[in-house]
C-alpha cells in the first residue's frame, strides 16, 4: 500500500477565461511526487464537480483540488464538508474570493507550492436556504445581478460589469426584516451580504472583518445611498473599510432569518437561486478542511486600492478601447459598488 497521499484534481474547463492545459502541465512538473499520487478529472457539465468530489471523499481520497472559480469551489466544497478529505484550490475564476481570503497564491505555480506544503486548516462554511456557501451569500442587488449574469449567455468580467452598471440605474432597494435570537429589525437595503469570507472576490471587501474560523457570519447591510456616496463606497470597498461608511450597517451572527415581502432571487457564492420570502442563513463552525498557506501570505504585496480596482475591472491598460468603454459605463453608473467576483 502506498504511503503517499492521494490527490484528485477537478478541472472546470469553462471557468475563468484561460485554457487549463498550461496548469495541468505545471502540476505534472511541480507537484511533489514523493508526497502525492494524483489523478486529474475534467468536469463535463454543471454539477459534475460535486459528483466527482463526493465519490472521491467516499473513496477516502486525501485531497480534492478545485481548478476553477468560486462556483467550482462551491460544488466541491459542499461534497467535502464533514469528511476527512481536504479541499485544495488552484484559483482560475474571475474573482477567487475564497482563495484570496485564504492567501492562496493567484499563480498556478504558487498554488501548487501551497499544495506541496500541505498545511491543512479547518474553516467555517455557511448555509442559506439549505445551500452551502463558503464565501458570501445574500439578497438584493448582487443577487439580482448574479441572476442577470447567469442569463446573459457569455462570461467575463466586462459582461458582469456591464450588467452591474446598467441594472444599478433602475434597481430599487427593498425592505427586509432580519431576525436573530434577540428579535427582528427592519431595514431598507440595496443589498444584504452574509459573509463567511471577507470579500466577494477581486479584493472587493464587502465584509472586511469576516473570519473563516470564528463560527460567525459578518452581515453587511447597504442602505439606500445617493450618488454622492458612490466614490467613498467604491474606495472603501477596496480599502477594507466599507464597514465604516454611514450607509452601511454591520452585524455578526451565527444564524439569522431574512424576511422579505416577496419570494425572489438570492445568491450563494455568486450563483443565483430562487427562494421563498423567508431565508435562513447560518454558519457551521469548522466544517471543511482546506489546504492553505500556514501563516498568511507567503509573499508581500504592497497594498494599493488602485491596484485592487484594476484587478477588479481587468488587467488591460486604461488607454485602450476597453478603457473607453469602461469610462462610458462608469459615467452611466451612479450606483456602482459591488462585488465583482463573479461574474
Ligand atoms: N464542463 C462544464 N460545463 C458547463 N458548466 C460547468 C462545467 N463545469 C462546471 N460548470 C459550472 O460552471 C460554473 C462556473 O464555474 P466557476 O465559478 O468555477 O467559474 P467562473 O464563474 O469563471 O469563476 P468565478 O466564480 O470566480 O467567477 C459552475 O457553477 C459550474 O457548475
Amino acid at each position: 500500500m502506498s504511503s503517499k497521499q492521494s490527490i484528485q484534481f477537478i478541472v472546470n474547463p469553462i471557468s475563468g477565461t484561460h485554457g487549463k492545459e498550461f496548469i495541468l502541465h505545471l502540476i505534472d512538473k511541480h507537484i511533489d511526487r514523493n508526497r502525492y499520487d494524483y489523478i486529474i478529472r475534467k468536469t463535463e457539465y454543471a454539477g459534475h464537480a460535486s459528483e466527482l468530489a463526493r465519490r472521491a471523499a467516499e473513496e477516502k481520497t486525501d485531497i480534492v483540488v478545485a481548478i476553477g472559480g468560486d462556483g467550482t469551489i462551491n460544488e466541491i466544497g459542499r461534497s467535502l464538508i464533514h469528511t476527512d478529505t481536504a479541499m485544495g484550490i488552484i484559483p482560475c475564476g474571475s474573482g477567487n474570493g475564497l482563495a484570496r481570503h485564504l492567501h492562496i497564491p493567484m499563480t498556478p505555480h504558487g498554488a501548487i507550492e501551497t499544495l506541496n506544503q500541505g498545511f491543512i486548516k479547518d474553516i467555517d462554511y455557511g448555509i442559506i436556504d439549505h445551500h452551502p456557501f463558503f464565501c458570501t451569500c445574500g439578497v438584493g442587488f448582487d443577487a439580482f445581478v448574479s441572476l442577470k449574469f447567469a442569463d446573459s449567455g457569455k462570461r467575463g468580467l466586462l459582461t458582469y460589469l456591464e450588467n452591474t452598471l446598467h441594472e444599478s440605474l433602475t434597481y430599487r432597494p427593498e425592505t427586509y426584516e432580519i431576525e436573530n435570537s434577540s428579535g427582528t429589525v427592519k431595514y431598507k437595503a440595496f443589498l444584504i451580504a452574509c459573509a463567511n469570507a471577507s470579500q466577494y472576490g477581486n479584493n472587493a471587501y464587502i465584509a472586511p472583518q469576516a473570519s473563516l474560523t470564528d463560527g460567525m457570519m459578518d452581515i453587511t447591510i447597504l442602505e439606500p445611498f445617493t450618488v454622492l456616496d458612490v466614490p467613498a463606497l467604491s474606495f472603501q470597498l477596496f480599502n477594507k473599510t466599507i464597514d465604516q461608511n454611514s450607509r452601511i450597517k454591520t452585524l455578526k451572527e451565527k444564524k439569522i432569518i431574512i424576511h422579505r415581502r416577496n419570494e425572489g432571487v438570492f445568491h450563494f457564492d455568486g450563483d443565483p437561486m430562487m427562494g421563498g420570502k423567508d431565508l435562513t442563513v447560518e454558519i457551521i463552525h469548522r466544517g471543511l478542511k482546506v489546504i492553505a498557506p500556514e501563516k498568511g501570505r507567503t509573499y508581500t504585496e504592497p497594498f494599493s486600492v488602485l491596484q485592487h480596482f484594476t484587478d477588479f475591472i481587468g488587467t488591460r491598460p486604461l488607454t485602450s478601447t476597453i478603457a473607453e468603454k469602461h469610462r462610458k459605463l462608469l459615467q452611466l453608473n451612479q450606483n456602482l459598488l459591488r462585488r465583482l467576483s463573479k461574474k
